[in-house]
């Protein structure tokens, strides 16, 4: 479902001279249809930048990184939107929403985005909410008022709507009391357990134990390292 071939990534620095950083070369990833893959590696080693290119936020110099049949590193940006919009999930670690949308609209809003009927959607957003511990009161309000903590949950369930093939999680259980990540770690079983092809970052280890498949140090990657 995800696989990156070959895949390098340097970092133009306009404001220093246009200095050319290598951060990344001889990048290989394959993850199946109900796999869940971790980035490892210490701090700067590149876990985010590579989330980042597979999400088709920062370019690839070169190489391919197909998504359900798509080359990201290669496709049109009216492309990235449809494989972002049907295919590819991304749980980041914060939540961006435009302002005054209600919590419940907010989490619908990517299942309504593939067709999904209003009912269905709202119905599917309410129990995700209500499994995340956001209570009820708070779902006609818009969350970027809410607090650091409930954002994050908001975001969660935001991710998890819409059944996508493939999930990018950044960081989904940091800062999450014990019952909150255990809800996260089940939407993680549940995502794999219908086949999702997960690619993700967690500190914390015990999560990544329960639900990762594999695990792959970015630090290999490295351009002194290839
Ligand atoms: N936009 C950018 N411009 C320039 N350099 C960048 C940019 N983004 C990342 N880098 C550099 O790329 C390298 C990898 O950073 P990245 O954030 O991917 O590491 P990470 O493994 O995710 O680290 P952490 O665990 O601390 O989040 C670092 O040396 C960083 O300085």
């Amino acid at each position: 479902m995800i696989e990156i071939e070959s895949v390098s990534k340097t970092f133009t620095l306009h404001n220093q001279g246009s200095a050319v950083i290598p951060v990344m070369a001889g990048a290989n990833l394959s993850v199946q249809p109900g796999e869940c893959v971790a980035l490892i590696g210490a701090s700067g080693a590149g876990k985010s930048t590579l989330m980042r290119m597979i999400y088709g936020n920062y370019l690839a110099a070169s190489g391919r990184i197909m998504v359900g049949g798509i080359d990201v590193a290669q496709a049109a940006p009216r492309d990235i939107l449809a494989l972002r919009r049907q295919t590819l999930g991304y749980v980041s670690q914060f939540l961006r929403v435009v302002p005054r949308v209600p919590t419940l609209e907010v989490v619908a809003e990517p299942l309504l985005m593939v067709g999904e009927e209003r009912e269905v959607a709202l119905a599917r957003a309410g129990d995700l909410l209500t499994r995340l511990n956001i209570p009820e009161r708070l779902w006609g309000l818009s969350p970027t008022t809410f607090s650091g903590g409930e954002q994050q949950r908001v975001n969660i369930a935001r991710g998890f709507a819409h059944a996508y093939p493939a999930l990018l999680l950044d960081e989904p259980t940091a800062s999450l009391d014990a019952r909150n990540r255990e809800t996260v770690l089940s939407l993680v079983e549940e995502a794999k357990a219908r086949g999702a092809a997960i690619v993700g970052i967690f500190h914390d280890e015990a999560a990544r134990d329960r639900v990762c498949d594999h695990e792959i140090d970015v630090t290999a990657f490295t351009p002194e390292a290839a």
